[in-house]
């Protein structure tokens, strides 16, 4: 199969330089950026006054968390999820689970996120559902054994279960991933065994670090020691590992990140709704800490929204530190495409000959998007999901001039509303 896409800009490379042109590809691949390319192809997309742009990779979610959008809002983390998200979590079925999974893809694909890395309950489900759905998911089963033995033993368990069942669906998509939740939730000992049994699968791990003042003082109160220190004293760390926030940061914090190659997924909006923090952008790009971007659940977001999330990521940064050149456009960028493809040592995030073909090809005829000054600003800071007209992961269409051919769209919010009723 192979699909040419006619007419575009193209964000094109490493550098993101925007190029007028056609874009081939065959297969899974990316074969050639240029003008007037004259091959034939089995599918032709018009893209003269759009823009083709690497598809977006959310570095941190919890894609089923749509079901809870909306219903506990304005609280801080710990309250939020003790009081309001956990108590309904504790309803969930495989079912609703794989409901709430079908309409995190939908919102993925309709705002042109081409891969996600997820942490939560029933990762089988979801794994059925992002085959189906095209996307590329990188999927954990969140451990949480509180310090008891016989949790860490059923925690383990079920994790090397979900990841039996994703090596079995055999998808080059679809991939296992380790998800201890955070260093307050979970046991040194189980910590320990991720560490060892990633190095024995191969496998990345991602876990919930330094987000808020309240972990903060749980694991200094009970280790005497930051969460980031307490997990490089471990062993823990690697250039395998995706912290989700890393808020409260100090400088030896970073540093220990740094030396690990420790990836950071950043989620602003989260961060500002619960209000937990700033996270230290700035320090960490200059240690050279490879960042991407996040939005974390939808219910302390409350979309999925790539495009959205990028605006908020800018913004904010330059209020905190009342200095406008800081998070410029294209460092966000990056952010949400190729270093979040980085951490996932993913061949994606980038418009070039032999990477993967994942790409989001995005309407710029709306007024908030002319005159056509500069497509990087706009897409950060004029652009919304709702702009994206074609989504294509792996080679394959799912979203085309907002028709998403892989899932049933209505039937998704039809489900969606019906779930709900059973565990407000
Ligand atoms: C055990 S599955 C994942 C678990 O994480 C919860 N969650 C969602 N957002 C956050 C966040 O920002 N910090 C910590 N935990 C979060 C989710 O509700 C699931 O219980
Ligand atoms: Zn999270």
């Amino acid at each position: 199969m192979s699909i040419l896409i006619k007419n575009g800009r193209v964000i094109y490379g490493e550098g993101f330089e925007v190029v007028e042109g056609d874009v081939l590809i065959e297969g899974n691949r990316i074969v050639k950026v240029a003008k007037n390319i004259t091959e034939a192809a089995d599918t032709v997309i018009d893209a003269k006054g759009k823009v083709v742009s690497p598809g977006f990779v959310n570095l941190h979610t919890h894609s089923p968390m749509g079901l809870f959008r909306g219903l506990a809002d304005d609280l801080p983390l710990m309250d939020w999820l003790q009081n309001h998200i956990w108590p309904r979590e504790a309803k969930l079925t495989r079912e609703y689970t794989k409901v709430g999974a079908y309409l995190g893809a939908l919102e993925m694909i309709k705002t042109g996120t081409t891969a996600f890395l997820d942490m939560y309950f029933f990762m089988d489900a979801v794994a059925e559902v992002v085959e189906e759905s095209g996307l590329r998911g990188y999927l954990s089963y969140g451990m949480i054994d509180l310090g008891d033995p016989e949790k860490t033993e059923k925690e383990l368990k079920e994790a090397l279960r979900t990841m039996e069942f994703i090596e079995k669906l055999g998808s080059d998509r679809v991939h296992f991933v380790f998800g201890p939740h955070a260093p307050y939730t979970c046991s040194i000992a189980l910590l320990k065994e991720v560490r060892k049994l990633a190095n024995e699968h191969g496998k990345l791990i991602t876990i919930h670090v330094s987000e808020t003042m309240a972990e903060i003082g749980q694991i200094s109160e009970r280790y005497g020691k930051s969460p980031v220190v307490l997990l490089d004293e471990i062993g823990f760390l690697g250039s395998d590992v995706i912290i989700a926030h890393g808020v409260w940061l100090d400088s030896r914090d970073i540093q220990i990140l740094a030396r690990n190659g420790v990836t950071v997924a950043h989620n602003p909006a989260s961060n500002m709704k619960l209000a937990s923090g700033v996270m230290p952008l700035q320090r960490l790009l200059n240690a050279g800490v490879n960042v991407g971007l996040g939005t974390d659940g939808s219910a302390s977001n409350n979309n999925l929204d790539m495009l959205d999330e990028m605006k908020l990521a800018a913004l904010l940064h330059k209020v905190h530190n009342l200095d406008p050149t800081v998070a410029d456009a294209r460092t966000v960028f990056r952010m949400a495409t190729l270093n979040g493809a980085k951490a996932l040592s993913l061949k994606a995030g980038v418009i070039k000959e032999g990477y993967l073909a994942d790409i989001a090809i995005i309407d710029f005829n709306g007024p908030h998007l002319r005159p056509v000054n500069n497509v990087i600003s706009h897409l950060v800071y004029s652009a919304n999901g709702n702009d994206v007209e074609t989504t294509i992961v792996d080679g394959k269409i799912l979203m085309l001039d907002r028709e998403v051919l892989t899932l049933d769209e209505e039937k998704i919010l039809d489900e969606a509303e019906k779930t709900i009723g059973k565990l407000a």
